[in-house]
């Protein structure tokens, strides 16, 4: 059934890149035909929110609501909506999946592309925003904007989950968790293989998780921060390995060395393109896969001598995991339920909204959520 109400509510609003952000009072406009509108209950801090937000990401849009790693319920939905109700316990993706377009019929990809291009500028897919504050439109971000007490999404772009989880967790599988484990566990030869993953933070350690429950005989961590060891260890990597204690040769080569001629997948998890290469030259020749998932600056290009890609490595890139939301990511919340995937571990801090600009200032090497 559709509403016709104006909700007032408060929103950290994003004016102007670098700066932080600003509590305000927003009124968020009913749900159009095909959109759903959530009360956000918590959300996560993902380092592709301080990306925009410092002005790096060529999408990034002004002003705007910010955050893409939440957990609410439904409030209310616009004509059309079928598969989410009101009193739904949902999560909203920023990988949309709208079962119908090519990509999502090619079963090749989750990059559904029903709502990307007015994704990427910010507004629903109809043109328009259903954010105000002071009279001014303010733009959506990522699908999602969860850095408010409301939201509208695209019908497409959220799914109902598993009532009984708990939206503090369940939030961080909007994104980092569900990133890294996907990205690992979705690689159809991974069983027994060697894996390396660069960086070891939110999305790294999920990935290292990924790979053991998907049964790599050795996952070796490499990351520069020595802290990251105990949790990479947790988290069941085999071996840690600081690059910047690696001495008269480059990581790439002591990863060559140490595992007979290279890892069979390598995951970056770090967004820095140098890593990105080394991820890509430490694979094994005639078969080693590397998977960028990290997300780089604006205008940041990656580079190696296309002899290491004739010599059979193969660079590749995932995003969301290579999860399709809709139809796997309620599943992924079991797994959660069930044990089989560790998500508390992964919260850290926890902060009210009108903390929101520390809770950017702790990520730095942390998971938290944001109590809204
Ligand atoms: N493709 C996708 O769908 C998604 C991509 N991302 C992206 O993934 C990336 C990782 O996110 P997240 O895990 O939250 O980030 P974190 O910053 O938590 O983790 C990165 C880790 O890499 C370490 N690191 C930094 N430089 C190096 C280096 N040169 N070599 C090895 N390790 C290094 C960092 O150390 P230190 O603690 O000292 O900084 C940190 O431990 C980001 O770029 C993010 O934007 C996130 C979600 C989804
Ligand atoms: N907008 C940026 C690219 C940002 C990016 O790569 N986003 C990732 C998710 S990062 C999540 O924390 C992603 O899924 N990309 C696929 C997509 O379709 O956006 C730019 O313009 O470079
Ligand atoms: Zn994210
Ligand atoms: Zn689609």
């Amino acid at each position: 059934m559709s509403t016709n109400n104006i909700i007032t509510c408060t929103a950290a609003v994003a004016w102007e890149p670098s700066k932080d952000l600003q509590l305000e009072t927003i009124q968020v406009l009913p749900p159009g035909p095909d959109e759903v509108r959530m009360k956000v209950d918590f959300t996560g801090v993902c380092h592709t929110d301080a990306y925009t937000l410092a002005g790096h990401d060529s999408e990034g849009k002004f002003p705007s609501i910010l955050g893409h790693e939440g957990a609410g319920v439904v409030e209310s939905v616009g004509d059309g909506v079928t598969d989410v109700k009101p009193g739904d316990h949902v999560i909203p993706l920023y990988t949309a999946e709208c079962k119908e377009c090519k990509f999502c019929k090619s079963g090749r990809t989750n990059l559904c592309q029903r709502v990307r291009a007015t994704q990427g500028q910010g507004v629903m897919p109809d043109g328009t925003v259903r954010f105000k504050c002071r009279g001014q439109d303010v733009y959506h971000f990522m699908g999602c904007s969860t850095f408010s007490q409301y939201t509208v999404v695209s019908k497409h772009s959220v799914v109902a989950v598993d009532k009984s989880a708990p939206a503090e967790k369940s939030c961080l599988l909007g994104c980092g968790i569900t990133t890294g484990y996907g990205a690992a566990t979705k690689q159809s030869h991974i069983k027994g293989a060697n894996v390396a993953i660069f960086g070891v933070g939110c999305v790294g350690l999920a990935a290292v998780q990924g790979a053991k429950a998907a049964g790599a005989a050795r996952i070796i961590a490499v990351d520069t921060n020595n802290k990251k060891k105990e949790f990479a260890d947790k988290h069941g990597a085999t071996d840690f390995i600081n690059p910047l204690e690696i001495h008269d040769k480059t990581i790439q080569q002591h990863l060559v060395e140490i595992t007979d001629g290279g890892l069979d997948y390598t995951f970056d998890c770090t967004g820095n393109v140098g890593v990105m290469r080394s991820a890509l030259e430490a694979c094994h020749k005639g078969w080693g896969e590397s998977i960028i998932i990290g997300v780089a600056a604006a205008g940041k290009e990656i580079s190696t001598r296309p002899f290491q890609l004739v010599t059979g490595r193969v660079w590749k890139g995932s995003a969301f995991g290579g999860v399709k939301g809709r139809s796997e990511l309620p599943g992924i919340v079991l797994d959660y339920l069930n044990k089989k995937l560790d998500v508390d571990s992964f919260h850290t801090h926890s902060r009210s909204l009108a903390e929101i600009n520390e809770a950017f200032h702790d990520m730095h090497g942390d998971v938290l959520y944001v109590d809204l």
